[in-house]
């Protein structure tokens, strides 16, 4: 991207372009509210509009993107880029609600698809109507309840430990990329659960998927990339063909499946297998297969699942890792809570071991960190809500998908009275959006998962944290049981969508994330390893927001409390 930023030519170009594309497709309905036109954002240009800022890195376009928020609160803004239709940036919860309950209304239309079709083809990021209909019920039958257990309960524990044991080998020693290790477990986790294929973070597959994700965002910013990819488009095609031969390989693999089961008792169910994860190996294909049929489309759908599921939640983990070292404090927390839920399951397992008074701190025995038989499956978003407060402050602050597009299908008004004629491209920015202090107060852009957790008056036994949570005011005095809570609408808070097309994965993003980060987090100390400030992470230009160069990290045994 900085080079083309260099190349003044293109500008030029689409100046051109602009002007022949308007002078050919007629004069236009333009947008409008109550009659008059937007106000523009800051940097406007004549001509390119706002063009050259989409040419910069995404990183400094997030920036922008949150400048735009700060400078113009709620209001509805316009966007131009040369060659592209005309938009909006849209900022208020009110119109992002109106988006959400229209999605037929909203597409990702042909600006969209133009630019994933290579990726991602008929997959259900892509798909609309009866095709994403089927797509969508496929993956819902993956992601249902009796999976998930078997995910809490099985899979991850078996992954998380594989992960835990490796980081045990580096005690000491140099630096270890933190976001490697997380995203092996996703990719670990989601190769077997949905494919029944045994996938890692750095085989062939996964390093081409990467540059294609962050070659394709790049069409989102630049008008020109046809022209572009031209001459610097082969590692892309070539990554591209990578990513296809895998996705053949996975639907052969599980036709190979179903043709077992078939052999063996006439049947497409599940094989019957030993362990409660071979029996539920591969259901995502097996679904998706058995709902599409052609053997291209469930390769696409496969695709798309994978970087929606595995990406997201992996790159999700590792900003939370990365603000937990920026955050100590909130590192105490968490391990006081899990504390908290170890001792209160020896007291259920010895009753006759009496319970500390109210304010005492964890028992020696609970808090020892050296427990190898640490049982991971009591780590839930239910059991730790604190935790799972500090996973959503993440999430608000570092969002996996951190801006979204989509296409008007009809001449519509938003509920602000902004116009919109057909065709308009609609942009919002949750990078900015969940940092607005209209929305989330004026310690937006602190850190502060205390804001996702309230008194817990239910007394349940399964809420058992002992986060501290603000109370009349006063942050921090108050201690006793709290539990999570969101607080905010889906419009709001948009990190997981809204409406028809909401994530279909965040119970399993939640799940993967209450095991995570208890079981790093009370086994080890972390300590930065990388040169210059603590500050200085940022994202790489990608479909989502993996951090550029990893999060290295030093890892040392956590000293046993006592
Ligand atoms: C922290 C983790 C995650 C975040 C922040 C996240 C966020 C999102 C967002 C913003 C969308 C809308 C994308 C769009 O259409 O442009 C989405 C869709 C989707 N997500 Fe997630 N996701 C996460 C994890 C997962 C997981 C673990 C899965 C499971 C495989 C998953 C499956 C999906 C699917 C299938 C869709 C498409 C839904 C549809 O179009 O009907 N996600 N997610």
């Amino acid at each position: 991207m900085g080079l083309v930023v260099e190349y003044g030519n293109y500008i030029a170009i689409a100046a051109v372009l602009t002007i022949l594309i308007r002078a050919v497709s007629g004069p236009r309905r333009a947008i409008r509210r109550n009659g008059e036109p937007l106000r523009k954002p800051p940097d406007t240009l004549p001509l390119v509009g706002n063009g050259i800022k989409f040419l910069q890195s995404r990183w400094d376009l997030l920036s922008w993107f949150d400048k735009c928020q700060r400078q113009f609160g709620y209001e509805t803004v316009a966007l131009s880029v040369p060659t592209l239709p005309p938009g909006v940036l849209i900022h208020s919860p009110q119109n992002l609600d109106f988006v959400f309950k229209n999605e037929g209304l909203f597409t990702k239309g042909e600006f969209v698809k133009k630019r994933s079709w290579d990726l991602f083809g008929n997959g259900i990021i892509n798909a609309d109507g009866d095709f994403w209909k089927l797509q969508r019920k496929a993956g819902s039958a993956f992601l249902n309840t009796a999976n998930l257990r078997v995910l809490t309960e099985v899979a991850l524990p078996q992954y998380l430990s594989e992960s835990v044991e490796e980081l045990k080998t580096s005690l000491g020693g140099g630096a270890v990329d933190l976001q490697h290790v997380l995203h092996e477990i996703t990719t670990k986790l989601m190769g077997k659960m949905a494919y029944n294929m045994e996938m890692h973070a750095n085989d062939d597959f996964s390093k081409s998927f990467d540059f294609a994700s962050g070659a394709t965002a790049e069409r989102f910013q630049n008008p020109l990339w046809p022209i572009t990819e031209l001459f610097v488009g082969c590692e892309f095609r070539r990554s591209v063909s990578i990513v296809k031969e895998f996705g053949r390989r996975i639907v052969a693999r599980a036709v190979q499946d179903r043709g077992e089961q078939r052999s063996k008792d006439g049947t497409d169910g599940p094989l019957a297998k030993d362990s409660k994860l071979d029996q539920i190996s591969g259901s995502l294909i097996q679904s998706l297969l058995k709902a599409l049929g052609n053997e291209q489309h469930v390769a696409d759908a496969a695709l798309t699942y994978l970087s929606a599921g595995r990406d997201t939640t992996g790159q999700a983990l590792t900003w939370t890792f990365y603000l937990l070292l920026q955050h100590p404090e909130a590192v105490s927390k968490i391990r006081a809570e899990v504390a908290s839920l170890l001792l209160s399951q020896e007291q259920r397992q010895d009753p006759s071991h009496p319970p500390p008074p109210p304010s005492s701190p964890p028992s020696p025995s609970a808090a020892n960190p050296t427990d190898a038989d640490l049982d991971l499956t009591l780590f839930t978003p239910a059991s730790l809500p604190y935790t799972t407060a500090v996973f959503y402050e993440s999430l608000r602050l570092y969002p996996p998908i951190p801006f979204e597009i989509r296409q008007c299908q009809a001449p519509t008004t938003l509920p602000d009275g902004t116009f919109l004629p057909k065709g308009a491209v609609l942009v919002w920015c949750l990078w900015a959006m969940q940092r607005s202090k209209l929305t989330w107060g004026e310690d937006a852009d602190d850190f502060r998962p205390e804001r996702f957790v309230v008194p817990d008056d239910t007394d349940s036994s399964t809420s058992l944290g002992n986060g501290e949570v603000k109370k009349d005011g006063e942050e921090g005095q108050g201690k006793g049981k709290v539990k999570f809570a969101l607080g905010k609408s889906s419009a709001e808070f948009p990190v997981f969508y809204g409406g028809a097309r909401a994530c279909l994965g965040r119970k399993m993003a939640e799940a993967i994330a209450a095991q995570v980060i208890p079981a790093v987090v009370w086994g080890f100390e972390l300590e930065k390893a990388w040169e210059g400030p603590m500050e200085g992470r940022r994202s790489q230009t990608s479909l989502t927001l993996p951090m550029e160069g990893g999060l290295p990290v030093r890892v040392r045994k956590r000293e046993v409390v006592s």
